[in-house]
């Protein structure tokens, strides 16, 4: 962080810091609400089936935090842990068997995937009525058409948080930095619909930092540490930083830090995620949301 961008506008008050982890607590505690209403309907709780192949550590420390937030929401979770040399053929089968599994209502399958198994097959083969990470093409293709669909958890999350603070977001000017299919393509898709301005930068755009400093709403999903500085903020912008980058410290420890200079941006912008505590809680949150209304949906009809 340089002085210059640290003090380019130096009488604004500090950001706000959005608290995400509160407010996903508060969104885990509305889901079991309907987990529950929905259990008195069915006869049955909400089911997550939970698919991990191999024994990335980190991984593993993920998929048992789901658990217990699934757990904690009246969801009852399927945990699927394979081993690493774990071939295509047979995660396929395990997928067949689960789609035809009536207490289950949504299936995920924690990515990355060993280099052996071909991520799009393993998508296309769940049922996009389990679909609950919203990756399958069907449910890409609700969403970018306004139907109803499944949707990505990670900026679903994003969008509650903004429509909490902001209401209705109608006309305001929207940047993604980012074009992944995970966050940065569904988020667009997803402000779109809410009336914004739409804009998609990536690496390839030109005059990024111009681009951002027109935003009212910077969403940042790059995966490079910290690159966001004031330079980018537009005076009073909110800004998501969906970034999550383990950074290795002198000591041998480890930090995690998101896409954005948070200390930086807070002298400009008018609100900011941090990381940790941000939009990271807020994608098992949704990922739990996104459970209960395949279940819902599944039981409608
Ligand atoms: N099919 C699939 N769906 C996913 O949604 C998916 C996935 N695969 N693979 C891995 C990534 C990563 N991801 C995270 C979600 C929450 C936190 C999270 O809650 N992080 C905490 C910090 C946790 C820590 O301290 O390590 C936070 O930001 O506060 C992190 C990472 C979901 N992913």
């Amino acid at each position: 962080m340089t002085d210059q961008a640290s003090n380019i506008y130096p009488e604004a008050a500090p950001a706000e810091r959005i608290d995400g982890k509160a407010f996903a607590t508060a969104l885990r505690a509305d889901v079991a609400e309907g987990s529950a209403r929905f259990r008195a309907q069915a006869g049955r709780q909400p089911g997550l089936a939970v698919i991990l192949v191999g024994d990335d550590p980190a991984s593993q420390v993920y998929v048992k935090t789901k658990m217990r937030q699934a757990a904690d929401a009246g969801i009852t979770s399927f945990p699927h842990l394979l081993p690493g040399n774990t071939n295509q053929d047979e995660l396929l089968q395990l997928i067949a068997l689960l789609n035809g599994d009536d207490q289950v209502d949504g299936i995920l399958v924690q990515l990355p995937l060993p280099a052996q198994i071909e991520e799009k097959a393993v998508i296309e083969a769940i049922d996009p009525a389990k679909d609950v990470d919203g990756f399958h093409p069907v449910n890409v293709g609700r969403l970018s058409t306004g139907q109803s669909a499944l949707v990505p958890c990670t900026p679903l999350g994003c969008l509650l948080l903004l429509q909490d603070r902001l209401g209705d977001l109608s006309g305001k000017k929207a940047v993604v930095v980012g074009r992944s299919n995970i966050v940065g393509k569904p988020m667009g898709q997803l402000l779109l619909n809410a009336h914004c301005t739409v804009t998609t930068v990536h690496s390839r755009s030109q005059d990024l930092a111009a681009e951002c400093r027109s935003a009212d709403i910077l969403v940042v999903a790059v995966g490079r540490a910290e690159m966001i500085d004031a330079s980018y903020i537009k005076p009073g912008a909110i800004v998501l930083d969906v970034g999550i980058n383990r950074i290795a410290l002198e000591d041998g420890q480890s930090r995690l830090t998101g896409d954005v200079d948070f200390d930086a941006v807070s002298t400009v912008a008018g609100a900011v995620t941090p990381v940790p505590g941000g939009i990271g809680p807020m994608t098992v949150a949704c990922l739990l949301r996104n459970t209960l209304s395949a279940a819902q949906a599944r039981t409608a009809h």
